[in-house]
């Protein structure tokens, strides 16, 4: 019998396998696809989920050192530029297949190209079924993203207002025409999907480009990225791929007697900004350590619930900020980003308090006291933006 079965290769899935592995558990990780596989995603790394990892990035994996970001809003844009790297650009393809590597070096067992159909838990033990066998494990951690529904065994289902849907297209160009047009730099437009966001990643020969936005209120994601990429003088002919992004801060539960969630499974994604892979990779080592003191120090099965504090600590403020922050942006959406763009601080503190600092909660504050508060609202929709005044007058939803 395993010590622990793995559902999932990606980032949650083999940063879980390499604690796992490095903590001495006997591991099985199953993932569904052959490595090197494709994923859709805008795949930037934070530096705070650059720091998670316990090895360097090779400079083959990095795509694009990321410094600055380009904020807009209808006609106007602001930046905001930092000295050390804010992210990194990567593909999804080359990253999680070195993540993976990283796991099986420490010596874990890894099958690809096989897909977990069932977990069924008994008292001492689950069973896993796949397409090609049935498997015994001690405790089994689903770190399936978030498509599949092997997560049900734990948590409810996610109602349409708890997750946002994303929609992407990865568009060829050559490098040097991509330096130039965003030299170290990814852009974000707000105001083109309610609740959410349009972004242009500049890649390795090419562009990410998508929209995010609340499930409930996106009614034509594929319009909303076609408009988007005429818009932006970007063509719209290359292949579209959409999945679904939970809200983190939501209380979710992430544990049941033998099998935990981490990653997108248990929806740890910022609100705010989407951002998964830091969430995904410390949510999956934390799931490992606290199944590996269970094991080794044959604690009570009670004692797993300490994966679900040592969430919260780590990781519980700082997503509950991200809602705090998506609900605040959102819910006057004219009003506030009209507001980002005419003051640059409100970027550049964002990006050295939250993005640098992993710290929503003064920034929230900061931002209240010495915008909502002390700009009367009449004073905040007063302020014009240069050629949009008209549809600056449209009422907020
Ligand atoms: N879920 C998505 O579609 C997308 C997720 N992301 C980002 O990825 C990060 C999340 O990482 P993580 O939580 O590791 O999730 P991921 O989705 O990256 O990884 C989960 C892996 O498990 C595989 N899988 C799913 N179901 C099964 C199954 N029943 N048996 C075996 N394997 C299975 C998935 O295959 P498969 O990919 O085929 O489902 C995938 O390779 C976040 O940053 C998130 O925002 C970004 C873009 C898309
Ligand atoms: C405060 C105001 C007005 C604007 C903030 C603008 C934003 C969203 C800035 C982002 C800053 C920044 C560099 C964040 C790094 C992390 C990012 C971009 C995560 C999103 O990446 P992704 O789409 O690849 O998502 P994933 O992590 O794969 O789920």
């Amino acid at each position: 019998m395993y010590d622990l079965i793995i559902v999932g290769g990606g980032p949650s899935g083999a940063s879980a396998g390499r604690t796992a592995g490095k903590r001495g558990l006997l591991t099985l990780l199953i993932e569904k696809e052959h490595f090197p596989r494709y994923k859709p995603c805008g795949g930037a790394l934070s530096s705070y989920g650059l720091s998670c990892l316990d090895f360097k990035l090779p400079e083959q994996v990095i795509e694009r050192n990321i410094s600055k970001v380009r904020v807009h809003f209808r006609d106007r844009f602001v930046e905001g530029v930092k000295e050390s790297d804010l992210a990194l650009l990567i593909s999804r393809k080359v990253f999680d297949n070195f993540l993976l590597e990283k796991a099986r070096e420490t010596g874990i067992e890894v099958h690809t190209g096989e897909k977990v159909l069932d977990c069924i838990e008994k008292d001492d033990h689950v069973e896993v079924r796949t397409t090609d066998n049935t498997y015994l494990g001690r405790f089994v951690l689903i770190a399936e993203g978030s498509g599949g529904t092997l997560k049900y065994k734990v948590r409810l289902r996610d109602k349409r207002t708890d997750y946002g849907l994303a929609l992407t297209s990865e568009i060829p160009a050559e490098d040097e025409a991509i330096r130039t047009r965003l030299p170290e730099t990814i852009d974000i437009h707000f105001g083109i999907a309610q609740g959410g966001y349009g972004w242009i990643f500049p890649h390795s020969g090419y562009y990410s480009v998508g929209i995010v936005g609340t499930a409930q209120y996106l009614k034509h994601p594929k319009k909303v990225l076609l408009d988007f990429l005429q818009e932006n003088n970007l063509p719209g002919n290359f292949p579209i791929h959409s999945h679904i992004i939970p809200k983190g801060g939501i209380k979710r539960k992430i544990v049941s007697s033998r099998l935990l969630l981490s990653g997108d499974a248990a929806g740890f994604v910022d609100a705010f900004t989407g951002e998964g892979i830091a969430y995904a990779i410390r949510s999956g080592q934390l799931a490992a350590e606290a199944v590996a003191n269970l094991v080794m120090y044959s604690q009570k099965l009670s004692s797993l619930k300490a994966y679900e504090s040592s969430c919260r600590k780590e990781l519980g403020n700082y997503l509950a900020g991200s809602l705090k922050m998506e609900k605040i942006m959102h819910r006057f959406p004219g009003v506030s980003f009209k507001l980002a763009v005419n003051n640059s601080e409100i970027l550049d503190k964002y990006l050295d308090e939250v993005v640098i600092g992993r710290n929503y909660k003064d920034y929230i504050r900061w931002l209240l006291l010495n915008f909502c508060l002390a700009e009367p609202v009449s004073r905040i929709k007063s302020l014009t933006l240069e050629g949009s005044d008209k549809s600056d007058t449209r009422k907020e939803k």
